[in-house]
């Protein structure tokens, strides 16, 4: 299969570039930048690709469509919003790792994203792609799901869909690397105050809170709100998200220890590692998510920890799980990948 990809030259794509050249299905691979207005190589486009002479091409929504059978958008916040229209008229298949079509509702995407919304039939039309819960099959655009937001669901999914906790009670605590922020180096990027720091951000204004409470809320009707935070730390990929939650009367270690073995003892990507609590270095160079419950009979709280790399599980990676999906591939295709030791 032939497909596209926009922003080689973000974090993200080539992440997802490094993974379709491996990938079996993957015929070719073009390559389109927004800057560019004449084809240039990818070694002096990405200097990392060094000996990598595929051309980028100039974007163009008529060449993506005419050259490829699909296309992915590793685009920044604000990108997608605009250019979506095309590809939903013309039902092409988009996997869209952006935010931009993840929530269903235009004023809740301009509260949170700050930025004018793509139309709402278009927002009505996208899928939200968390690979593990909803399949992309037959599915023609694909949001694929923010990356606190992935390592947050996946956490909470075995406990909001068996209705076992006090759903005014979810507290997030996540951690997140730098590579999260993408390429543009920020104040709070720069090594110097970034090395040896700690530091929380977007104190419950966070853009991924939206699209967490909708899929509770597509799990739990009941759920109306979480308190969640962000934290910056001095690492490069990776994903903690710490989740503290009230069980309900009559809620016991056990049953909780169950019903995370239920949920996820089938699924490919999601390792339960009941009590033995999971570190950032064993998902990073992954598509998994590792998840540790450990359960507080004196409070009865339990604390879920949830981590992923943000650049595979929470972006790239499920990307391709997604696009295995979408076009009925083996899920694993390409994803049975080993972290970087040590
Ligand atoms: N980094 C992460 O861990 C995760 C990122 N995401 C999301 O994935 C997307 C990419 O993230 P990331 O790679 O980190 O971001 P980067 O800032 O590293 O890269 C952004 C990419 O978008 C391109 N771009 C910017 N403006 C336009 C435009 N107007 N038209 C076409 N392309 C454009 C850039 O091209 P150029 O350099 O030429 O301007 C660049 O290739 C974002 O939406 C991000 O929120 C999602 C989950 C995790
Ligand atoms: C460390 C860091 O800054 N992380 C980014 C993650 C953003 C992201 O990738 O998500 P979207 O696709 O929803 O923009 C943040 O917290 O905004």
């Amino acid at each position: 299969m032939q497909v596209g990809l926009v922003g080689i030259t973000g974090y993200a794509g080539m992440v997802l570039y490094q993974l379709l050249r491996q990938h079996s299905e993957v015929s070719g691979i073009n390559l389109y930048d927004h800057k560019l207005t004449r084809n240039q190589p990818l070694n002096e486009v990405v200097p990392s690709f060094f000996t990598d002479q595929t051309p980028v091409q100039p974007y163009s929504d008529q060449a993506v469509m005419a050259d490829n059978q699909m296309v992915f958008f590793a685009t920044s916040a604000g990108v997608t919003s605009k250019l979506s229209q095309p590809y939903l008229d013309a039902k092409f298949p988009v996997i869209d790792l952006s935010g931009d079509l993840r929530l269903n509702d235009v004023d809740e995407y301009q509260r949170w994203y700050h930025k004018d919304s793509a139309p709402a039939s278009d927002l009505q039309q996208a899928h939200y792609g968390l690979a593990d819960f909803e399949s992309a099959e037959d599915k023609t655009y694909v949001a694929n799901p923010g990356c606190y937001a992935t390592a947050t669901l996946l956490g909470l999914a075995p406990l909001v869909q068996q209705d076992l906790i006090d759903l005014d009670s979810i507290i997030v605590d996540a951690k997140s690397g730098t590579s999260g922020a993408g390429k543009h180096p920020a104040a709070s990027t720069h090594f110097t105050q970034a090395n040896d720091n700690l530091q929380i951000y977007k104190p419950n204004q966070h853009q991924h809170i939206p699209e967490i409470v909708m899929t509770l809320k597509s799990w739990n009707k009941q759920v109306k709100a979480i308190q969640f935070m962000t934290t910056l730390i001095p690492i490069t990929r990776g994903i903690m998200s710490t989740i503290y939650v009230k069980v309900k009367p009559g809620i016991d270690g056990a049953m909780i220890d169950q019903v995370y073995q239920d949920t996820y003892g089938h699924k490919p990507f999601v390792n339960y590692t009941g009590t033995q609590l999971p570190d950032i270095k064993q998902v990073v160079g992954t598509n998994n998510c590792n998840i540790g419950v450990v359960y507080n009979p004196v409070t009865q709280t339990v604390m879920v920890d949830s981590v992923i790399d943000n650049l595979l599980k929470g972006a790239a990676g499920q990307a391709v799980q997604n696009f295995n999906q979408m076009f009925k591939f083996e899920e694993t295709s390409e994803l049975e990948l080993t972290p970087f030791l040590p």
